[in-house]
């Protein structure tokens, strides 16, 4: 099957600023793909060129098949878009907004739109304007939902929504990529993405370092812990993404550590204890974030400074 989105070679500059940086991805079709990437990372840029928002200064970008400069139009209809701050009409209520929107989609758009109301319990005649900001989101997202696009697309979809509405909403993406539909979703909230994406690809200052499954993520990159006789580091077999010393302890978080380099480094003369453990995906974020260069580097200085006790969710 093809992919739903095809990402290839493409730089964004505006004016002097590289907003992304031969950024390549794919993503399958009935997936929960999560962007992360920390404030001014690219995300947003990513998503507007992805909807012909922006133009790309070179490479090429296809959503469902379709050129993402040439036929932005096509895409916009297909697909469904819950923007960081959606512009809402403020005057109208929640069932006249459905109504105004399904003059621009094929039946049964309305009725598909009041179903999702009522499923967000959220009051057909109430006005947008003496909404709440969860009631307003609830409202954004059906009316992104509401003619069954094949891939959604939610910029940050959760930020200042409270516990029980964002789990709603993550909940609904989960269901949405259950029926075989496609989530393309940015964020910085780590924990919650843990929760529902299958892919995560992590941007940073405009360069994509990492994309991967999320199950692949956690099974190649553990965290050992070291305790040492002497003063002297553990000599790892294996990449490092990063690593910590606490007096003669040491942390590091590794790829693809074999069970022979654990027994390897078991035997090393000054190696007392070695700890190891399935990292958060935040813990990874976090070592992704202070290292030094792309995928697979050794980038201790950089990483000094992590502390996985610091972002324990
Ligand atoms: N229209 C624009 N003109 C100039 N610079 C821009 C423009 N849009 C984005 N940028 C810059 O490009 C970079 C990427 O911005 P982008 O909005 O894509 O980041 P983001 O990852 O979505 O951040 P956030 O999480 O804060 O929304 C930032 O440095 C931003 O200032």
């Amino acid at each position: 099957m093809n992919p739903v989105i095809e990402i290839s070679r493409v730089t964004k500059r505006f004016g002097s600023h590289t907003a992304l940086s031969d950024v390549s991805l794919t993503v399958p079709t009935g997936t929960v793909f999560a962007l992360l990437g920390e404030n001014g990372a690219g995300k947003t840029t990513t998503i507007k060129l992805l909807l012909g928002l922006e133009e790309a200064d070179c490479g090429s970008l296809r959503v469902l098949g379709l050129d993402c400069r040439r036929e932005a139009e096509e895409i916009r209809r297909r697909v469904g878009y819950v923007p960081e701050q959606p512009a809402l009409y403020d005057w109208m209520t929640a069932s006249e907004i459905g109504w105004f929107t399904a003059g621009f989609y094929p039946e049964p758009y309305e009725q598909e739109y009041r179903k999702l109301l009522e499923r967000f319990r959220v009051p057909l005649g109430r006005k947008i304007s003496q909404m709440s900001k969860g009631m307003r989101a609830k409202v954004s997202l059906s009316l992104s939902l509401a003619h069954q696009p094949e891939l959604l697309i939610l910029d940050e979809p959760t930020s200042g929504l409270d516990t029980l509405v964002r789990r709603e909403f993550l909940e609904s993406m989960v269901d949405i990529a259950a029926a075989g539909r496609t989530v393309l979703l940015s964020s910085h909230q780590i924990g919650e993405v843990e929760r529902v994406a299958d892919i995560v690809a992590i941007v940073r200052e405009g360069e994509l370092l990492v994309v991967e499954s999320l199950d692949t993520l956690k099974c190649q990159i553990r965290e050992l812990t070291i305790t040492m006789s002497g003063s002297r580091p553990p000599e790892l077999p294996c990449d490092t993404l990063s690593r910590r010393q606490r007096g003669r302890q040491w942390q590091f978080l590794v790829r693809t550590l074999q069970n022979t380099d654990f027994d390897d480094l078991s035997k090393q003369p000054e190696v007392v204890a070695v700890e190891t453990r399935t990292p958060s995906l935040e813990e990874i974020f976090v070592a992704y974030m202070q290292s030094d260069k792309r995928e697979g580097s050794n980038v201790e200085e950089e990483s000094r400074n992590y502390d996985p006790a610091e972002v324990q969710p």
